[in-house]
């Protein structure tokens, strides 16, 4: 799949892989091979300032459900890393399966976890939309934290509590005063980085990667709520579960995977 610009659609949870997708040769979600990955000690800690009065609203887009931010000003910014810019907060979401036993976009060493969380910036120094930024070689960069079920996240309570009020597709309701910093694991020092895409369409190859080695832990009831949530808008007479909303293992081609730690 890296050299042809067509991929065989393979069976997908969600929707129909795209035929021809723009380069096609840096992709994403991957399998994150540790033995493979190499350890770069330019890498610097990543460095994140979030602004919790900065947060509005969270929706449910017909994929996951989004919880977006005010990134009209640098108010919540991410930084330092692999990153040579100052990128904006402008939303993160949630890819999770039907069960506990899979649900995550990106794997380490084929381990798929139940969840993944991804907090969403674009690069405000070089550009001034989000629009904009997501046509761009080096447009956004991704957080990517992986979920356990474990004991109870109060941090992701409050956002749990809001999730009837979006079942459906297309449903808003305002959410204010939310930190994200609160679902960053302890250790942030610790990453995998790499050059991907977005993992829905457009999937365009825009994104600087950082894969969390350490993960955070949320209880089976909380994930259960992710589950209530639907694909379908209240209008449909059929109703899906949004489950499974996650893309599969695309080629690593001719890319490397850096780690920040050794
Ligand atoms: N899962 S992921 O972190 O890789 C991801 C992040 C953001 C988006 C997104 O914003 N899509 C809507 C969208 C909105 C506007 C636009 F110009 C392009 C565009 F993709 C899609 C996937």
């Amino acid at each position: 799949a890296c050299s042809s610009k067509y991929v065989l659609s393979q069976i997908h949870p969600m929707w129909q892989e795209p035929l021809a997708i723009p380069g096609g040769d840096r992709q994403s979600p991957i399998d994150i091979a540790v033995r493979k990955s190499v350890f770069d000690s330019e890498l610097k800690p990543l460095v994140y300032d979030y602004d919790p009065q900065t947060c509005q609203q969270i929706w449910n887009n017909g994929y996951s459900f989004l919880v977006e931010y005010d990134d009209t000003t640098d108010k919540s910014t991410l930084k330092g890393g692999p990153l040579q810019d100052t990128f904006r907060l402008c939303q993160f979401h949630f890819h999770w399966g039907e069960s506990n036993a899979w649900g995550s976009e990106h794997t380490v060493d084929r381990r798929l976890f139940p969840a993944e969380l991804h907090l969403v910036h674009w690069n405000a120094d070089r550009y001034s939309l989000f629009e904009e930024a997501v046509m761009e070689d080096n447009g956004l960069a991704v957080i990517g934290v992986f979920l356990k079920v474990g004991k109870r996240h109060e941090g992701l309570q409050k956002l749990v509590d809001a999730l009837p009020a979006i079942r459906h597709k297309d449903s808003v309701v305002e959410f204010t005063r939310f930190d994200p910093a609160c679902l960053l694991p302890a250790n942030t020092d610790d990453y995998w980085t790499y050059h991907g895409s977005l993992t829905t369409p457009p999937l365009t190859e825009s994104v600087s990667w950082m894969v969390m080695k350490q993960h955070i832990e949320v209880s089976h009831d909380q994930l259960a709520v992710f589950r209530s949530l639907l694909f379908t808008s209240a209008e449909e007479d059929v109703q899906r579960s949004m489950v499974n909303n996650f893309r599969v293992q695309q080629s690593l081609c001719s890319r490397t995977v850096r780690s920040s730690f050794s």
